[in-house]
């Protein structure tokens, strides 16, 4: 049996994640030692309630309140409590205490990830972050390593399980938006609040990380366009499988360059868009994720999973401890985040995307060429129009002029080509504003088509 020198590992947290990691290091601590190289001790975890019920036993002797006295005694500390503070507060302490860090918290990442960044560099240690985004799934290190000498053009990512549940049970069950929240809750997918997921905060986070890591700068979280899936019905997504599309909300992450000004950066946005069926992203079901990539040389590579649950993103935690171990018995400085890229974060108006629009207009002559004619207004190519008449429909406040009869309505679906999300978003103003539509009842952008 070889002897190790024991590295001292210190938990933060021991909730839905921090309790498998605990329990998974008391379990395989000898396998993982010899992968090492040295010893992996869980010195102690932090907890906020000793006597709190727990998903998995933690040796009473383990746990403690003082979380500073912990940290400063620890070569490894693990934060899984989420939150801003102190989570940052104790990171920074860890780092400059001399101990190597990893974390989940994708809330502290994209809003303090680059001070966090900063301090683990000057002090030359690790920082990792695996299970921050995509749980389990590897894709923080594949962007970090595997992928560093290629050049990353574009992300698109399905990174919250919670609103891919909701937006798969809406396809595939039938079900309305609320009835697939309510379902989500009883299964354990979302929060009590499950504001963060719906609205698409959390896939923002998620966002801002992927896109600075891809392209090696730094993207601000206010910089990520963020849309949620509430205003998402039942029609929008039933409209969708009848045209050969999925809705799911995607998080894109691309090198643009504004076609106006010709300036070159990259953009974050997150928001529902359609999916074609055939693409590989449309078959991602129930709370998976997934995040399908472009790069220059690599090509198209997908990373797919469990993006959350308590095990599988121990999984992703346990990996980093792996790595940071490691680095401790070869020595050596931390890997540092490379964000030196000159690249400016473009505004979404910068973006160049495709659109589906859903309009009931009125029933009469003159009323097509007069909808064409605002789509060319503002430089935008129409690539097909769908019209279904329904004379029976009394749509909307639609009446002929002096009569009680309601004017009859048809429903166009236009599809664009490609245009800058600015003129697109300045076309549906304006057919909202003309007399000739009664009402704009879907608008949604096109994603994954060659
Ligand atoms: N649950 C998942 O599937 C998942 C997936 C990926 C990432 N994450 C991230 O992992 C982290 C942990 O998530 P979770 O689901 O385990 O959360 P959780 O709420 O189940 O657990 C957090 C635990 O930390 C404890 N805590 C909070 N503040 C503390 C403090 N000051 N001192 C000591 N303990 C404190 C809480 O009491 C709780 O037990 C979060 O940053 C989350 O975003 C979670
Ligand atoms: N609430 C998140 C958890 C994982 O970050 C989700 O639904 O994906
Ligand atoms: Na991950």
């Amino acid at each position: 049996m070889i002897e190790y020198r024991n590295l001292r590992i210190a938990l933060l947290g021991a909730g839905a994640v921090g309790a498998q990691v605990a329990a998974l290091l008391l379990e395989h601590g000898d396998e993982l030692a010899s992968r090492v190289g040295a010893g992996l001790e869980l010195v102690g975890v932090a907890v906020r309630d000793l006597d709190a019920p727990r998903s998995t036993e933690i040796p009473r002797e383990l746990l403690t309140t003082d979380a500073r006295s912990l940290i400063l005694g620890a070569d490894i500390v693990i934060e899984l409590m989420g939150g801003i503070e102190p989570a940052r507060e104790y990171l920074m302490l860890a780092l400059n205490s001399g101990a190597d860090v990893i974390t989940a918290n994708k809330a502290l990442l994209a809003t303090h990830g680059p001070e966090l960044f900063e301090e683990a560099e000057q002090v030359g240690a690790q920082l990792y972050y695996e299970a921050a985004v995509g749980g389990a799934i590897p894709i923080i290190r594949p962007l970090r390593d595997s992928l560093a000498g290629d050049r990353v053009h574009r992300i698109l990512g399905i990174v919250n399980g919670t609103t891919n549940f909701i937006l798969d049970r809406m396809d595939r069950e039938g079900d309305s938006l609320e009835e697939a929240l309510a379902a989500a809750t009883e299964l354990g997918y979302a929060e009590a609040d499950p504001t963060a997921d719906i609205e698409g905060f959390d896939a923002a986070q998620k966002a801002a990380i992927l896109a600075s890591l891809a392209f090696h700068t730094t993207v601000p979280l206010d910089m990520v366009h963020r849309e949620g899936i509430t205003a998402i019905t039942h029609e929008q997504v039933r409209s969708a499988r009848e045209a050969g599309f999925v809705v799911k909300l995607l998080a894109v992450c691309e090198r643009v360059t504004d076609p106006e000004t010709g300036v070159e950066g990259v953009s974050a946005r997150v928001h529902p868009a359609l999916v074609p069926q055939s693409h590989p992203l449309a078959a991602v079901h129930g709370a998976n994720n997934a995040v399908f990539l472009e790069a220059e040389a690599a090509g198209s590579l997908m990373f797919y999973g469990a993006g959350a649950g308590g095990i599988q993103t121990a999984s992703a935690v346990l990996g980093d401890v792996v790595s940071a171990a490691r680095r401790h018995v070869i020595g050596g400085p931390g890997v540092a985040e490379s964000t030196n890229a000159d690249l400016p974060i473009l505004p979404m108006s910068s973006v160049v995307t495709r659109y589906q629009i859903t309009l009931q207009v009125a029933d009469r002559p003159g009323v097509l060429a007069k909808i064409a004619t605002l789509f060319s207004d503002h430089g935008v190519s129409v690539e097909a129009v769908q019209q279904s008449v329904r004379p029976d429909a009394a749509h909307g406040s639609a009446a002929y002029p002096g009569h009680s009869i309601p004017e009859p309505t048809a429903t166009l679906v236009i599809g664009t080509h490609e245009a800058t999300e600015g003129s697109l978003a300045d076309t549906v103003v304006a057919l909202g504003a003309s007399d000739a539509v009664v009402e704009v009842t879907s608008v949604l952008r096109v994603e994954g088509t060659v």
